[in-house]
């Protein structure tokens, strides 16, 4: 008998899952609309010309393979620490940011749930909004964390259900450790608004919960990587010890790369050290040190004024096209198929996905007769829309909703 014999098949991922269904389908129409990954309006892939800059000035540098620390390249996490937090934080300035490079948003979601598994001094609880990015799930429960749901999306008004966020925030236990996507919320693309961000800090620090920001879209929101990270810094400056899980896949597209950081604000300097030093305990026998070339691509552009400021207009210019294919799409069901249903959440909704409402039988059909790959929440990833193919998508739509 095999070893493995008692292996069970898993299911595909959710997400993931859907881009390999899209991939076997052969319609020339079809439109793969799952996986949160920047298209152009040529429908491919872009690699960002700062980014292309960046390598050329690393290979002409002659740079070495050496192994990076355990935290990771060190010119990365203080150019990625300035982006997040803003050049001019206190928690920067005093030296008492922990911060570690991570596989990415993932790697870092996951450091940190091993860590306040590790450290948290209450109850190991997190709660997440409904709806979340589904990975979300298991990466806190296999690092040992319960796992709940705090009210978020409103079905009614496809928007913020912020009486429904404020009172189960109120209602769980002191000291639970909130997540909170601070900006471009994934799947819903509603995002609480700066009042309502007030509210939420108001009870978070009324109840002594803990915030567990995950930041995987900063500048992909609104276009500008200052107010899509109004949030976290707000928390900040009110006091609160928040811990950040942070990407650069989307925002300078190094999705393959995997470059982020997981960072603490920690109360001194001493603090800060004590934290870093088990941030390498927990990071040794995981992966022992992350990989160095995507890294260095964000060191190399966010260090250099010229490339920090191109950068910042790709970013501006992807999040542009996003807003420019929702009101499109918009457009289009609402002056060529006359549909009936209400569709303002399609641009009132902000980042890389639209959650459009669509029930799980509608994407299967959608799928079936129109070959629009999207995941079974009937969350679309917006940037799989181009000039060509929208007033398709929106045939499509209107036919499996009406
Ligand atoms: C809220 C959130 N947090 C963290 C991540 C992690 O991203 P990474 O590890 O690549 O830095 C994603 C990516 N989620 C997706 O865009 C998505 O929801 O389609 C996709 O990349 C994914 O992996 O699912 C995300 O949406």
């Amino acid at each position: 008998l095999s070893t493995w014999n008692s292996v069970p098949q898993g299911p595909p991922d959710a997400i993931l899952g859907v881009s390999e269904a899209f991939k076997k389908n052969t319609s020339p129409k079809k439109m793969n609309l799952g996986v949160g990954a920047y298209r152009d309006d040529a429908g491919k892939p872009y690699v960002l010309t700062s980014v292309k800059k960046a390598e050329r000035i690393m290979i002409d540098n002659n740079m070495d393979k050496e192994y990076a620390g355990i935290t990771g390249v060190p010119s990365f996490t203080k150019a990625a620490a300035a982006l997040a937090y803003g050049d001019d934080s206190p928690a920067i300035k005093e030296n008492r940011l922990a911060i570690a490079q991570s596989i990415s948003g993932t790697g870092a979601l996951r450091m940190g749930a091993e860590f306040i598994n590790a450290w948290f001094p209450h109850a190991k609880n997190v709660i997440v909004p409904n709806p979340t990015w589904g990975n979300h799930i298991p990466i806190m429960k296999n690092a040992g964390l319960a796992l709940e749901k705090y009210t978020y999306f409103d079905k009614q008004t496809n928007g913020l259900n912020i009486d429904g966020m404020l009172e189960d925030l109120h209602k769980a236990p002191k000291n639970t450790v909130v997540l909170l996507h601070a900006c471009a919320h994934n799947p819903t693309g509603v995002d609480p608004t700066k009042e309502q961000w007030d509210q939420i800090s108001k009870v978070i620090k009324e109840r002594e919960h803990f915030s567990f920001f995950d930041m995987a879209y900063q500048g992909f929101a609104s276009g500008d990587c200052t107010r899509d990270a109004y949030a976290l810094r707000k928390f900040v400056d009110e006091g609160h010890q928040v811990v950040l899980a942070q990407s650069f896949a989307k925002n300078m597209g190094l999705y393959g790369e995997r470059v982020g950081s997981f960072s603490i604000v920690c109360a001194d300097e001493q603090e800060k050290a004590r934290v870093d030093s088990q941030l390498k305990i927990i990071i040794r026998p995981m992966y022992s040190n992350p990989p160095i070339h995507g890294a260095h691509i964000v060191s190399t552009v966010l260090n250099s004024p010229e490339l920090k400021k191109e950068w910042l207009g790709e970013v501006k210019t992807m999040a542009d096209r996003i807003i420019t294919m929702r009101h499109q799409l918009r457009n289009h069901l609402e002056n060529d198929f006359n549909s009936k249903k209400s569709w303002n959440h399609i641009t009132d909704q902000i980042g890389m996905f639209c959650f459009s409402g669509m029930t799980p039988e509608q994407v299967t059909s959608i799928k079936n007769d129109w070959h629009v790959y999207l995941t079974q929440d009937g969350r679309i990833s917006m940037a799989g829309i181009s000039s060509a193919n929208v007033k398709y998508l929106a045939e499509a739509i209107h036919n499996v909703t009406k």
